[in-house]
């Protein structure tokens, strides 16, 4: 096994280290994504609007699916991902609506 200087992490622990801060930025980015969701989500039930967008959500996907290309990340991935987005969102809106949103 080789060695490294004692004040470096090996490449293993230093690419650890940055999955973990680019994990926290994608809990933040989705937490700020979903404190919107719930604006609309209050939007919505105030002007009798329903929770579920079938377009507007393709559109999301769709330009999802296009800027996730050009970072090599597969549509299938980018389609299950955002799916489990759209998933959450709805069942938040659908949780405002029903006037259970605390
Ligand atoms: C946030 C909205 O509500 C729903 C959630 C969406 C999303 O998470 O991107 C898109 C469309 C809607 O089904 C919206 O209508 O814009």
């Amino acid at each position: 096994q080789s060695t490294f200087p004692s004040s470096t992490m090996n490449p293993l622990e230093s690419n650890r280290k940055k999955i973990d801060s680019l994990d926290q930025q994608l809990i933040e980015l989705l937490g700020q994504r979903e404190l919107i969701v719930k604006e609309i989500g209050i939007y919505k039930a105030k002007n009798h609007i329903p929770p579920l967008q079938a377009a507007r959500f393709q559109q999301v996907l769709d330009r999802n699916i296009a800027a996730g290309k050009k970072h090599d990340l597969s549509p299938d991935f980018v389609t299950e991902v955002f799916n489990a987005i759209h998933k959450e969102s709805l069942r938040k809106e659908e949780e405002i609506k029903s006037g259970h949103s605390g």
